[in-house]
C-alpha cells in the first residue's frame, strides 16, 4: 500500500480549531503548499555566479504536484547547484524559487526548507550502518524531538505500522533486521530513499540513485520510484538514460540541462532526437 495514501487528514485539509474540516480547502494554513493553480515547484530567471562564473544562467523550470522529472545533462550543467538552491544550500543571485504558489524558498534556511516537506537524496548513501534497516527507518520518521533522543523513546504502534508499510514498498521486509551497513549499494540507495519517505515528503530530490548500482537493483529502483508517481513530486538527476527511460516511459517529461539553463524539454523520445542535445550531451 502506498504510504502516501494513510497521510494524517490534517496534513491536507483545512481543519478549524475544533480540528474538524472547514471544507474550505484554498484557506491555507503557515506552511501549507498551495498548488490549486499551479505546480509545486517553480523556478524563474534563476542565477547563480561563483566568482563570475555562471553555474546557473537564468534557469527556469517547473515541477508539476505529483510528477516525477528526470534531469539529464552533461557534467558541469548546474544540475546539483540547481538542488542546492532548492533547498537552501547555496543562495541565488537573482530569480524566483518558489515551494507551489505562496512558498518563497529564498527566505527560508535549510533546515526549514526539509522541515516543509522537501527531502533530499545525495549520491552517496547516508544510513546508520550499525543500526538495522528498521530502527533507520524509525530513527528517520517525522519527530520533533530529533533523530538521536527519538532512538530512546518508545516504538509506538503507528511507528511500527508505517515502518512495515515502507519495508514493503522497498522490498527489504526479509532483510528488517540486518544491519544497514551489511546491505547491498542498491539496497542502501533504497533504504534511504525510504527514510525520506518515513517524514511525508511532498518533493523528493533524487541525485544519482541509480550510479554505481546493479542492472537489476537499478530496475528495482525504477519499480520503487514509479510506484511512489502521483502522490510525492519528484526531480531525479540521473546519467544513466536506460534508467530514464525506465522513469520517463514513453510520455514522462525529461528535462535536458546545459551551461545553467534549460536546453531542451519533452518526452524522451523528443529530446534525443533533438540536435542541440544530440552536440552537446548524447553524441552521436
Ligand atoms: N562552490 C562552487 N564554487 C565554484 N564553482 C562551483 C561551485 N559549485 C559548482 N561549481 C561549478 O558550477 C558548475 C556546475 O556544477 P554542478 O555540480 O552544479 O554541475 P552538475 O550538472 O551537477 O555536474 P555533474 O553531472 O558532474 O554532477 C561546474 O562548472 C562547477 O565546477
Amino acid at each position: 500500500m502506498n504510504p502516501y495514501l494513510t497521510r494524517d487528514k490534517d496534513d491536507d485539509e483545512g481543519t478549524n480549531a475544533s480540528g474538524s474540516t472547514t471544507g474550505l480547502g484554498h484557506i491555507l494554513r503557515p506552511g501549507e503548499i498551495d498548488v490549486s493553480h499551479g505546480p509545486i515547484l517553480y523556478l524563474e530567471d534563476v542565477t547563480v555566479s561563483f566568482d563570475g562564473f555562471k553555474a546557473l544562467n537564468k534557469l527556469t523550470l517547473s515541477i508539476d504536484e505529483g510528477e516525477l522529472r528526470c534531469i539529464i545533462g552533461p557534467n558541469g550543467a548546474g544540475k546539483t547547484t540547481m538542488m542546492d538552491v532548492i533547498t537552501g544550500k547555496t543562495r541565488c543571485q537573482t530569480g524566483k524559487v518558489f515551494l507551489g504558489q505562496t512558498i518563497d524558498l529564498r527566505r527560508m534556511d535549510e533546515p526549514s526548507i526539509a522541515r516543509i516537506g522537501i527531502g533530499r537524496k545525495f549520491q552517496k548513501p547516508t544510513v546508520f550502518a550499525s543500526h538495522p534497516v528498521w530502527e533507520n527507518l524509525e530513527l528517520a520518521m517525522k519527530t520533533d524531538k530529533g533523530w538521536w533522543p527519538s532512538l530512546r523513546s518508545r516504538f509506538t504502534r503507528p511507528a511500527q505500522a508505517r515502518v512495515e508499510e515502507i519495508l514493503s514498498l522497498l522490498n527489504l521486509e526479509q532483510d528488517a533486521f540486518r544491519l544497514a551497513g551489511d546491505l547491498s549499494h542498491g539496497q542502501k540507495q533504497r533504504l534511504e530513499i525510504g527514510m525520506l519517505l518515513m517524514q511525508q515528503p511532498r518533493l523528493l530530490l533524487l541525485d544519482e540513485p541509480a550510479a554505481g548500482i546493479t542492472d537489476e537493483e537499478t530496475m528495482e529502483l525504477a519499480a520503487l520510484l514509479n510506484g511512489l508517481r502521483g502522490s510525492c513530486s519528484m526531480m531525479v538527476v540521473e546519467h544513466d538514460m536506460d534508467f530514464v527511460g525506465a522513469l520517463a516511459g514513453d510520455t514522462g517529461k525529461v528535462t535536458v540541462m546545459a551551461e545553467g539553463s534549460v536546453l531542451a524539454e519533452g518526452t524522451l523520445d523528443t529530446v534525443r532526437a533533438n540536435d542541440t542535445v544530440i552536440e552537446s550531451y548524447l553524441g552521436r
